[in-house]
């Protein structure tokens, strides 16, 4: 079983340049099929869910070619409108060509996502919208049949800002008939995102990051080059990798502002930052104190992706801290890898109560999603001894490159075949 092995507990000192934002990317390389054209995706993370989003677009009839990290897709030719199964199974975030496939295809059928390890994940809210915008829907034998004549914008209130269902009803919505305005929509920075890449072909979209977005549908879009913004969540685990080995750490590329839950929880925690037009540097203490309190919420609150990698930083922070994990309600999975590395966490349904603890011990940990992997990786670089993390193709959904990343400002971190699993 491929492993990570980390020999931690080495002050992390230097600088690291933050990869495209995977959750920008996905949105936007569903929503390349709608131009029926060239679409020029500038900055793209080589992650295995930007994999797995190329292979269905390639089942779908796009051409597809990397140019070093600019990834070029062709939907000229897309013709199909069933989604493979295994790749809806692979990647939950497939359900995002809900809307773009029915924009250009009026009909696809695709399985339903299932849940995964941090929630059951139902999709109710984007079937709900996409019912009030002509689509008739069927659901059988875990699969989702989707039809329409033609799409007809609508008022649609969202009963929570759930993100995906904000995608796909802006996906649909781009070559409709009418407008459409999503009420309580999500305000997510990737929201924003996909609303500027959409314009950059045609579309006519405006109010993402407030409360209510309004697309006005267009009869065609054009070629598109774009570029994909920093990860605001690699920045951020990246930024814990500093704060947990009390190193020091310059971020390159980012955008602080889609961080600033982030950074204004370290500095609770004692850190010292200094914020630059793109850039970020945080420097730890000797000893990190403790954080009152964590709540995830939806974006501006502070985000569920950073729960799973606070949560290590906090099991060596003096004191006690609490998070309550809003969003998601399956998402300390961690918990009894953190204990078997020597952590104090109690958990009460969606709080945890973090007691602070001297040291951590390497430990075999195994990742049960892309942050709890990303959590334990952090945990390692902390811990004294070795620590090997098992199941990291999680951590490979999401980020592009972390064992040199880590390894280019000291961390001992290599992957191995751990036998015996
Ligand atoms: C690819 C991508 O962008 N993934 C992100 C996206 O996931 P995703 O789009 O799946 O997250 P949502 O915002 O939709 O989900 C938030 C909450 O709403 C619930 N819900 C959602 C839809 C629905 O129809 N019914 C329903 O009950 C979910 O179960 C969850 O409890 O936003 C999450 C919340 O910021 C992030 O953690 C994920 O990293
Ligand atoms: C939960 C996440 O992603 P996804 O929605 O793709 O599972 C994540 O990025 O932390």
């Amino acid at each position: 079983m491929e492993a990570f092995k980390i020999d931690g507990s080495r002050k992390l000192k230097g600088e690291i340049k933050v990869q495209g934002a995977k959750n920008a990317v996905l949105p936007i390389l569903a929503a390349s099929v709608l131009n029926q054209g060239i679409t020029k995706i500038n900055n793209c993370p080589k992650i295995l869910d930007v994999e797995s989003m190329l292979n269905i677009l390639i089942e779908t009839g796009c051409k597809v070619e990397w140019e070093e990290d600019s990834i070029i897709i062709n939907s000229k030719d897309v013709d199909q409108s069933s989604i493979p199964e295994k790749f809806v199974r692979e990647m939950r975030s497939s359900i995002i060509l809900l809307g773009s496939i029915l924009g250009i295809q009026k009909k696809i059928k695709i399985s339903f996502p299932g849940g995964c390890s941090i929630g059951t994940r139902p999709i109710d809210l984007h079937l709900k919208s996409l019912r009030k915008m002509n689509v008739f829907i069927e659901e059988k034998n875990g699969f989702i049949e989707c039809k329409t004549n033609k799409i007809i914008g609508n008022k649609i209130i969202l009963d929570y800002p759930s993100v995906g269902a904000t995608e796909n009803i802006m996906l649909a919505a781009v070559l409709s008939e009418g407008e459409t305005s999503i009420y309580n929509c999500a305000k997510e920075p990737e929201i924003v995102e996909l609303q500027n890449f959409l314009n950059a072909m045609g579309a006519q979209v405006k109010g993402a990051g407030n409360d209510i977005i309004v697309i006005k549908g267009v009869n065609a879009l054009h070629d598109v080059e774009y570029t994909i913004m920093p990860d605001r969540i690699v920045a951020g685990t990246y930024l814990i990798a500093a704060a947990i080995t009390k190193g020091e750490l310059y971020l390159k590329g980012t955008i602080n502002d889609h961080f600033s839950p982030i950074t204004a929880k370290l500095l609770e925690s004692g850190c010292h930052i200094k914020e630059y037009i793109n850039s970020i540097y945080v420097k730890a203490p000797e000893q990190l104190k403790s954080i009152d309190h964590i709540r995830t919420l939806p974006y501006p609150g502070f985000p569920t992706d950073m729960q799973s990698q606070f949560m290590s930083l906090l099991t060596i922070c003096e004191g006690t801290s609490i998070i309550t994990e809003t969003v998601f309600e399956s998402r300390f999975k961690n918990v009894s890898e953190l204990t078997k590395m020597g952590a104090d966490i109690i958990t009460e349904d969606r709080t945890a109560i973090i007691k602070g603890v001297k040291k951590l011990n390497g430990a075999q940990v195994s990742a049960k999603d892309l942050r709890g992997g990303a959590g334990l990786i952090l945990a390692g670089l902390a811990a004294e001894g070795i620590t090997y993390v098992k199941n990291i193709s999680h951590v490979k959904r999401g980020y592009e490159n972390i064992i040199n990343d880590f390894h280019s400002i000291g961390a001992k971190i290599e992957e191995i075949n751990l036998k015996g699993d």
